[in-house]
């Protein structure tokens, strides 16, 4: 692995969150600035309105610095909840909050940016993303439309799909794996993987690691989300694991463990 984890950049990898702007759809730096940041514990954090079955959690808070709104001026409150849920499922609430004073709303975009571990790039299929419209940022954001067969990859790919449902399955089929990312909040959903000559080109990118990962995020990005004072924005993504042979065709796992 050639991923740098050096500050102030973020670690290529894991599922960094772009915010308040995704890609280059702005004037700040590719992404955002939250991927850079530090986030400070969070000791209080106001009670969730639906209770998560989950007792492993940590609360992350994000504040603005100085700095930071000299390049974005709001004031917001982000608040992040990592949870395991007991068969290993990964859960990821933000809250982001506008806490400006002086009556400013704010608009931005969003993602979970997140690195899935494939074993053979060539042999991996997406499904639930057939016939929907993407825009494609390696044809100057054209929007198409997609075939009806599930995704899969023979070059390179970085497409905002549109509109999507709640949950896609990335199936890895020489693991006989299937990751299910299932969101709310999120009506977007980009697929990236850079191929051989893009990963030349970044420096924190082993050659061939292209191989082996696919980044489907999880996004908010053709509708920007606007809070007005005092308003709060919530987008959850849910992460987990199953063998192939249970998902395949059909994208509820839960449903087929248990036999219903
Ligand atoms: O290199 P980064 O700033 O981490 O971005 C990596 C990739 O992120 C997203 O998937 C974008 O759609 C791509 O255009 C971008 O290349």
């Amino acid at each position: 692995m050639q991923a740098i984890f050096k500050t102030p950049k973020a670690i290529r990898g894991g599922i960094p969150l772009c915010f308040p702007q995704f890609g280059g759809l702005g004037t700040l730096d590719q992404h955002g600035f939250a991927r850079n940041r530090f986030w400070a514990i969070d000791d209080d954090p106001p009670p969730f309105p639906t209770n998560t079955l989950s007792k492993a959690f940590v609360d992350l808070i994000l504040k603005p610095s100085e700095e930071d709104t000299k390049i974005w001026p709001h004031s917001f409150e982000f608040r992040l909840r990592i949870a395991l849920g007991p068969g290993g499922d990964l859960m990821l609430t933000s809250r982001i909050r506008n806490t400006n004073s002086e009556g400013k709303p704010f608009s931005f975009t969003f993602a979970y940016h997140t690195y899935f571990s494939v074993s053979d790039i060539s042999e991996v299929r997406v499904e639930g993303l057939e016939t929907l419209d993407y825009l494609d940022n390696l044809q100057n954001k054209e929007r198409f439309t997609e075939q009806g067969d599930a995704l899969t990859f023979e070059s390179e790919v970085d497409k905002i799909y549109l509109s999507t449902p709640t949950k896609i399955a990335i199936i890895d089929h020489e693991k006989k794996r299937t990751f299910v990312v299932r969101k709310d909040g999120l009506p977007d959903a980009v697929v990236w993987n850079p191929w051989d000559k893009k990963a030349k080109a970044l420096a924190d990118f082993g050659d061939d690691e292209y191989k082996h990962m696919l980044c489907v995020e999880a996004a908010a990005i053709e509708k920007p989300i606007t809070l007005k004072p005092g308003e709060e924005w919530k987008g959850r993504l849910e992460l987990s694991a199953v063998p192939s042979s249970y998902c395949s065709g059909q994208l509820d796992p839960q449903r087929v463990l248990l036999g219903s």
